[in-house]
């Protein structure tokens, strides 16, 4: 009974369903860190990109401020010091410095002292320009030298400050891109992961289908030509239907044809070759000696008095007769030795390797087996079999002519008072056989 496998049909649709999770995962990561990167950056233009530029005005604001104190620190026209003062007024409460606490008050602080500046040096000046003489000048000039010392280290406080904006700005940009650039290494790994795994589950798709699909049918078809030459197969056990069925194809065609070659190359009753096949054996095993100038040897048999078997004891001993012989016939036979059929009670023996001696001297054997065999053997009545035996000399020997020599000597056994082997070459080149032998008396049935 054939077992119950899945079908490849089945095997396909969880490989796919396997796939399209592993796209659908992957897609899915590398979706959610490009949204991830597109948030950062709008957070980057939204929230620290203007937090930079507020920064970097303010950085600029501030160097404004420090040249316009000076202008009114050390300026010599008062319309020009008004100005800047008022200037340095505009600027100092813009709410460019309002990002941080800190700064606005130092911011204001420095406008205070430009501002005090501006009223010392304003007096200074008009004094000076109206009542050189006066005694306050003097004073007016010593509480200028005190402001413009207090301004001096303003700017150094001013300076830090600038640079501490500047340092503010740069880290935040510092911060932007370190978040871009993790979100794109991030990217990276994932995406770089992902097509890994993918590759991963391709790989174990493609594997899985030469190991289900591709490789069975690949073994069927080898399977398929090895039964069309007549060579050994063997096949994989499978797992799947489909795979299966085609298994069990194969082995069913494969007993087909070797059904189909025994009918055709074997007598059923004997199981010996049938006579074409014998023939057209012999005929290529005589090519291959004669190619390699090899002995091969052609012996012609006869079971003696056959007919009388039947007579004697009926027709079904006389096959039990048949088979008992060819088995005895096949024991005897050296491994690469064939015994065929030829018809009735009449086979040959195709003996490749042996010199025509050598299968004198095997056929010896065999005769002297057979009859000791018969005579021990309950089922059959005691026979002999006469032989004739022919082996290949030349290179032009034709298989026709080595089984009608073999033939001869096997008739000249016969007429010889059978129960005996005959090699060719001991013939006389005028000894004539004919079938007059059949008349010598019967006497090898026991
Ligand atoms: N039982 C049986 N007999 C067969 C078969 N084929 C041929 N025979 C018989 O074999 C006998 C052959 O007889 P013959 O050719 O006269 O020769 P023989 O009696 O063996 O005598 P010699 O060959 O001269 O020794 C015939 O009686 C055939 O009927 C077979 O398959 N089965």
């Amino acid at each position: 009974m054939t077992e119950k496998y899945p079908s490849i049909k089945q095997l396909l649709g969880r490989l796919a369903t396997l796939l399209a999770v592993s796209f659908a995962l992957l897609f899915t990561a590398i979706f959610a860190l490009s949204n991830h990167a597109a948030k950062l950056a709008e957070k980057s233009e939204q929230e620290l990109l203007p937090s930079i530029h507020e920064h970097q005005r303010a950085a600029l604001n501030l160097e404004r401020l420090e040249r316009m104190g000076d202008l009114v620190a050390y300026g010599g026209d008062i319309s020009l010091i008004r100005k800047n003062a008022l200037s340095a007024q505009v600027l100092a409460f813009q709410p460019s410095f309002d990002f941080n606490e800190a700064t606005r008050r130092s911011v204001r602080k420095s406008y205070l002292l430009i501002k005090q500046l501006r009223v010392s040096r304003q007096r200074l000046l008009l004094m000076q320009k109206t009542d050189s003489e006066n005694p306050e000048i003097k004073q007016l000039l010593d509480l200028e030298d005190k402001l413009q010392m207090q301004w001096h280290e303003e700017k150094q406080g001013m300076f830090e400050l600038q640079n501490q904006i500047i340092s503010a700005a740069t880290r935040l940009q510092t911060e932007s891109l370190q978040q871009i650039s993790l979100t794109q290494k991030q990217i990276l790994i994932v995406g770089g992961c992902g097509v890994t795994a993918l590759l991963i589950v391709l790989a174990s798709i493609g594997w899985q289908m030469v190991k289900h699909l591709i490789r069975p049918i690949s073994h069927a078809s080898h399977a398929m030509l090895a039964i069309e030459s007549g060579q050994e197969y063997q096949l994989e056990k499978t797992r799947y239907e489909e795979t299966s069925l085609i298994y069990h194809a194969v082995d069913r065609l494969s007993t087909t044809v070797q059904t189909l070659h025994d009918l055709a190359t074997t007598d059923e009753m004997t199981q010996c070759y049938n006579r074409r096949h014998f023939v057209n054996l012999a005929s290529e095993m005589l090519d291959q000696a004669q190619e390699n100038d090899q002995p091969l040897s052609i012996v012609m048999l006869d079971i003696d008095h056959f007919k009388k078997v039947n007579d004697q004891y009926g027709h079904a001993t006389g096959d039990t007769t048949l088979k008992y012989f060819a088995l005895w016939l096949k024991e005897n036979l050296p491994d690469n030795g064939h015994a065929g059929r030829l018809g009735g009670e009449e086979f040959a023996l195709l003996l490749p390797g042996l010199s025509e001696s050598e299968a004198t001297d095997l056929s010896e054997t065999i005769r002297k087996s057979i009859a000791s065999q018969s005579q021990d053997c309950a089922d059959i009545p005691g026979i002999t079999v006469s032989m004739g035996v022919k082996g290949r000399v030349g290179k032009q020997d034709a298989i026709d002519g080595l089984l009608s020599k073999a033939d001869k000597a096997l008739y000249l056994a016969k007429a010889c008072g059978r129960n005996q082997v005959i090699s060719y070459s001991t013939l006389k080149s005028d000894q004539v056989v004919t079938d007059d032998y059949r008349r010598s008396p019967v006497s090898s049935v026991s």
